[in-house]
């Protein structure tokens, strides 16, 4: 009998399922354009869950952080392994929201209706996709005519439609009115407490306090600190994060 033969479709069925993502572990990551080095020699260390909020000053490499952990980017030299496996293994596995929300220049719904049909999903989804994100109402418009709040509620869906099990989420809500925000937060909560891993750059401090449950300060291309929310806002470690919260320039 072939060893096929003896595995039970419950044993099947568990190999089939990609195993969750582990934990993130960056090592000596180091990123250089030219002679530039914008990230030196980064080590940091994420659990399986929660929220990490990303914060520092512009051009401290948050941005580019996200790309290298979500491998839409290689570094110049460092390790990043999400358990055992490389960025790139597990893109797919993984969403990115930019702070300018990218989408096609078609219909709401069949904005959605793309990332369904191209990850194999059903495509009844995208009813509950939008009504979840409030734009069921708008779903025959066309998506260039939403507001920025309701654009970036649309790359929000989208994004959830791949089922992420790593939400990466880049300064989502930089240009958007206070009822936007918390709009979108309560989306970013609602996925959290569904399992999904969030990751999210942040300059809006009352934004990272209220839904972060662990902040990575970076400063220079380097984790300067990186403490649990409770820690970090009341009693920040390093002076740069101090000083960024007090509103000084840090350089
Ligand atoms: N392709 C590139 N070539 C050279 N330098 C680059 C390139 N892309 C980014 N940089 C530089 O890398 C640094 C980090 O960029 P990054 O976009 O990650 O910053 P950030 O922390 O996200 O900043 P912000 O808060 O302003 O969005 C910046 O100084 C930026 O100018």
């Amino acid at each position: 009998m072939s060893d096929a033969a003896l595995i039970t479709p419950i044993q099947a069925a568990v190999r089939a399922q990609p195993k969750a993502l582990g934990p993130l572990q960056v090592r000596d990551l180091t990123l250089r354009f030219g002679e530039t080095t914008v990230l030196d020699d980064l080590a940091l260390d994420l659990g399986t869950s929660g929220c990490t909020m990303i914060m520092g000053s512009n051009g401290a490499g948050k941005s580019l952080l996200l790309k290298l952990l979500h491998g839409l980017m290689q570094p110049t030299s460092g390790r990043i392994n999400w358990g055992s496996q490389a960025p790139c293994e597990v893109t797919a596995r993984q969403a990115l929201v930019f702070q300018k929300p990218v989408l096609l220049r078609r219909s709401v719904a069949a904005n959605i209706d793309f990332v369904l049909k191209s990850r194999g999903k059903d495509k009844a989804r995208r009813h509950r996709l939008l009504d979840h994100v409030g734009l069921s109402h708008k779903a025959d418009q066309p998506a260039r005519l939403l507001s920025g709040g309701e654009a970036q509620r649309l790359a929000l869906a989208r994004a959830l439609a791949t089922d992420p099990e790593v939400l990466f989420l880049d300064e989502p809500t930089a240009s958007l009115d206070p009822a936007s925000v918390l709009a979108i937060e309560s989306i970013v909560n609602e996925a959290r407490s569904r399992g999904v891993r969030i990751v999210f750059v942040t300059h809006d401090v009352g934004q990272a306090r209220r839904i972060a449950d662990d902040v990575v300060f970076l400063h220079r291309g380097r984790v300067a600190e990186h403490s649990a929310a409770a820690d970090f806002f009341p009693e920040p470690q390093s002076e740069a994060a101090r000083n960024y919260l007090n509103g000084r320039i840090v350089v």
